[in-house]
């Protein structure tokens, strides 16, 4: 699913006034048509108080059509106008008024003025600014917000937490409404999605208010957002005549003393994903543990006892996964550096290897095209410098991207993968995750998936989706605590049946 930019979004809604040949009175109908038909499924009339508090533009407009609607069906409201402006967009004005006719009028707050008392057991409906804001709220504003936190009533956003920029991170905490739940018009913001500015709202939903198709298929986006509809184009069926060399043979560089686990987990998730054959070259340490808890696998080893000291192999992978458990070693810095001089063999580079290329920048020149580099954010910081917020910190790793042509895939709650100059979000995954030796399971898969012909960039995004997946399965069974990344890798069989599971809602229908 597509990301929009809040340009996009205006040119959207402008697009389908035009084509549908209707006013953008009637789509802000329409769109709190959407959210009416939301809230009543779930409150199906109970009396709760609900407290709508209203801006005085567009998402102010929203909240008031909302408002007409609640009081038509007999709910227990309370209106407000928060009267940051003396401004008012056309489409609120024209709703306020037919709030009044329906006997409704909204208490008008201003700068000053007691605020109304709100019960925890009561909800309030956040439309006080939507995409149009562009300037921190006053602090009468935040100190509103505040007021509305402190109920500890259930919070509902219209299209986004009141307060949140769509491209900036907001200096001030407090200048944010804290969201439950955020009800966002057809396309879901990038916002959601990055550390500093999705913990403003818990959950996310879309409501479809029928923008035009064409616009929304045809706009070219800097993000997208990856569910299982995009990562099943991706897929690749396997074929009936086919045998282990038409699966590729990865080879995971790894491992030092101590570090051995890490590269069987990545060896194994290798093997989870479908590689033909996977190698591991670790030093001589390695040797045993690997040999006899993972027969699958073959072991090369370095001439060294505990680190590696120099790679080299007389096999030809399709693929490398390189630097987990390696750590940092003169004489593995060394060997890598003389590795990556020869080197043709598509990369896929985490952990220490990340390290190692940080401190060293002429390596990163030494890079094949289209390696996939899979930093967490400390590595990421290390690769790239540090940054000022979520915002900043995309543009600068679309920098090094296409500086060093890199797919650069960004760890964290929902990962990024960057390419070319656009974003990935992936959706899957979960804090149990968060978790030792997670990272060396996706290093594993995306070799792996790379092993098989999926281009560099597929591989990460599709890897990154079923790592997550694979989490999501688990954790029904373990747990947040529980869920260790052996565990991961068990479930990334659960991972690829689901992809072609049927709905159970849709077999439902059918019967
Ligand atoms: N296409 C869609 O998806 C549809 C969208 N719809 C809805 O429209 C919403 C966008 O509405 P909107 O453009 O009127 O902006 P909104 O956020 O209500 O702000 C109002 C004005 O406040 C001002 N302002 C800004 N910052 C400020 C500050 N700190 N302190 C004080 N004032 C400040 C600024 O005006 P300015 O003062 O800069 O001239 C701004 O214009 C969208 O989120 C959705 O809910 C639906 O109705 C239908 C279909
Ligand atoms: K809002």
């Amino acid at each position: 699913m597509k990301i929009f930019a809040a340009e996009q979004i205006y040119a959207a809604d402008k697009t389908t006034i035009k084509k549908q040949n209707i006013t953008s009175d009637v789509l802000m109908e329409r769109a709190a048509t959407r959210l009416f038909e939301w809230l009543h499924l779930r409150l199906q009339g109970n009396p709760v108080k609900i407290h709508l508090f209203c801006g005085i533009g567009n998402n102010g407009g929203d909240g008031l059509v909302l408002a007409r609607q609640l009081k038509e069906e007999g709910y227990n409201i309370a209106v407000y106008v928060v009267r940051y402006s003396e401004k008012r967009s056309d489409d609120f004005s024209t709703n306020l008024e037919r709030l009044k006719k329906r006997e409704v009028t909204p208490d008008v707050l201003e700068e000053g003025d007691a605020l109304p008392t709100i019960s925890k057991d009561d909800i309030i409906v956040d439309a006080i600014f939507g995409l149009g804001l562009n300037r921190p709220p006053d602090d009468w504003v935040v100190a509103l917000f505040e007021h509305l936190h402190r109920s500890r009533a259930f919070t509902l956003s219209v299209d986004i937490p009141s307060g949140l920029f769509t491209d900036r991170v907001p200096s001030d905490k407090k200048a944010v409404v804290k969201a439950n739940h955020t009800l966002t018009f057809q396309v879901p913001k990038l916002v959601f999605f990055l550390p500093k500015t999705g913990i403003f709202t818990e959950n996310w939903e879309v409501l479809d208010i029928g923008l035009d198709q064409e616009f929304l298929s045809t706009a070219e986006t800097d993000y997208e957002l990856i569910g299982k509809n995009e990562v099943l184009a991706f897929y690749e069926p396997r074929k009936k005549y086919s045998h282990k060399g038409t699966y590729g043979h990865s080879l995971i560089i790894g491992g030092s003393y101590g570090k051995i686990g890490a590269v069987h987990l990545a060896a194994k998730a290798c093997l989870h994903t479908g590689s033909g054959l996977v190698t591991a070259y670790v030093p001589q340490c390695g040797y045993t543990p690997l040999q006899t808890n993972l027969p699958e696998a073959m072991v090369i080893t370095d001439a060294a006892e505990k680190h590696i000291s120099k790679i080299d192999f007389d096999i030809e992978p399709t693929v490398i996964g390189l630097g987990i458990g390696m750590g940092k070693d003169t004489k593995t810095v060394n060997a890598l550096g003389q590795f990556l001089d020869v080197n043709k063999t598509p990369l896929v580079i985490d952990a220490d290897a990340l390290n190692i290329l940080s401190e060293n920048e002429e390596f990163l020149d030494k890079l094949p095209p289209r390696s996939v580099l899979t930093p967490h954010p400390k590595e990421l910081e290390r690769l790239i410098g540090k940054w000022d917020g979520d915002f900043q910190k995309l543009e600068m790793a679309k920098s090094f991207s296409q500086k060093y042509d890199c797919v650069l895939v960004i760890k964290g709650s929902n990962t990024l993968t960057i390419y070319d100059g656009k974003g990935y979000v992936n959706t899957t995954g979960n804090p149990g995750m968060a978790t030792g030796g997670t990272g060396d399971v996706l290093t594993g898969m995306v070799t792996g998936l790379i092993a098989q012909g999926y281009p560099p960039l597929q591989a990460a995004i599709f890897g990154v989706y079923m790592h997550g997946e694979a989490g999501d399965t688990m954790v029904e069974d373990t747990g947040y605590q529980t869920l260790t990344a052996s565990k991961l890798i068990e479930g990334i069989g659960e991972a690829f049946l689901d992809l072609f599971a049927v709905d159970d809602d849709v077999l439902a229908d059918e019967e």
